[in-house]
C-alpha cells in the first residue's frame, strides 16, 4: 500500500515524491500512450502549417510538448506546472535542444493567464492529465482562457482522464490500468505482485483529487465558448483526447 499522504486536491502535485512517482512509475505505464501522442501530432499537423508558439498547460516532464518539438523543432514552447519537480524534470527532458520557458505557476486561479498573456497568441495549446482537478464550473472558465489565448484557427488539444458514463467502463478501465502497470513494473524487474499493484492504484495518493466529468459535456462546453471542429478524436475507457479550434472569425 502506498505510503504518500493522502491530499484532497490538485496541490498533491506539489509534494516532490508523488510527482517522483507519476514520473517514474505510471506515465509509462498510460495505456495506448504512443497512440495518444501519434493521434495529437496529427491534429496538429493537419490545422497548422506552421506552429510558431505552443503552450503545455500542466506540463508535468513536458511529454507533449518534446513531441510537438518533433514536428516543429523551430516553434517557441511554453512550460506551464504548478510543481517544481515537474518543471525541473521538463527542463531536463527537453535539455537546451529548443526554445523553451519554463513557469511555475497554478491554473487553478485565473491570475495563472498573467505570467503568459503576453505571449499570446498561441498556434496550439496541449494539456495531459491535469484539468480534471479542478471543478466543472473551473474546467469551463479555463477553456475560456485557453480560448482567449489561442490565434483565430488556433488548435486546443486536452489528453485527459474523464468520467465513465457505466459502472462497466469504470470497472474495464481501472482493470486495463493495473494490467498495464505491472506490465510496466515487470518489465522493469519489479518483484511487486499483482495485487500489490492494484492496492497501490486504489489507494494512490492524487486519485482523492481528480474531479472526473464526462467527455459529452466538456465538448459541449468547448462549443458553448465556440471553439469549432469540437470532438473526442480518440478514446480508451476513461481516457480521452478532445478539444477543437478557436473561430477563424470572431
Ligand atoms: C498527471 S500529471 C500529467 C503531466 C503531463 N501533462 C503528462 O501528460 O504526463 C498532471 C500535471 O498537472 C500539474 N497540475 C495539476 N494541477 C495544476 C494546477 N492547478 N496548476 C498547474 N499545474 C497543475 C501537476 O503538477 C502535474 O505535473
Amino acid at each position: 500500500m502506498s505510503k504518500l499522504p493522502v491530499h484532497k486536491d490538485y496541490k498533491v502535485w506539489q509534494n516532490s515524491d508523488i510527482s517522483k512517482t507519476f514520473l517514474e512509475g505510471v506515465r509509462g505505464a498510460i495505456p495506448l500512450a504512443k497512440e495518444q501522442i501519434d493521434v495529437m501530432l496529427r491534429l496538429i499537423n493537419l490545422t497548422q502549417p506552421n506552429v510558431d508558439k505552443f503552450l503545455d498547460l500542466g506540463c508535468g516532464n513536458g511529454i507533449l510538448g518534446k513531441a510537438i518539438y518533433q514536428n516543429y523543432p523551430t516553434a517557441k514552447g511554453f512550460f506551464i506546472d504548478i510543481s517544481d519537480t515537474m518543471i525541473e524534470a521538463a527542463k531536463n527532458t527537453l535539455n537546451s535542444d529548443y526554445e523553451s520557458k519554463f513557469i511555475i505557476e497554478d491554473f487553478s486561479q485565473n491570475t495563472w493567464i498573467n505570467c503568459i498573456i503576453q505571449e499570446a497568441p498561441f498556434d496550439v495549446i496541449v494539456s495531459g492529465f491535469a484539468i480534471h482537478h479542478q471543478p466543472d464550473h473551473r474546467k469551463q472558465q479555463i477553456y475560456q482562457e485557453i480560448y482567449d489565448l489561442l490565434k483565430p484557427g488556433g488548435l486546443f488539444l486536452n489528453l485527459e482522464h474523464i468520467a465513465s458514463r457505466s459502472k462497466l467502463g469504470e470497472t474495464a478501465f481501472d482493470e486495463l490500468f493495473i494490467d498495464s502497470l505491472y506490465a510496466f513494473h515487470q518489465h522493469n524487474g519489479s518483484t511487486k505482485s499483482r495485487e500489490e499493484i492494484d492496492q497501490e492504484y486504489y489507494n494512490r495518493a492524487d486519485k482523492t483529487a481528480n474531479i472526473l466529468t464526462l467527455v459529452e459535456i466538456q465538448c459541449d462546453w468547448l462549443r458553448d465558448i465556440g471553439f469549432g471542429d469540437v470532438d473526442c478524436f480518440m478514446k480508451l475507457f476513461e481516457i480521452a483526447l478532445f478539444g477543437g479550434v478557436r473561430a477563424k472569425i470572431s
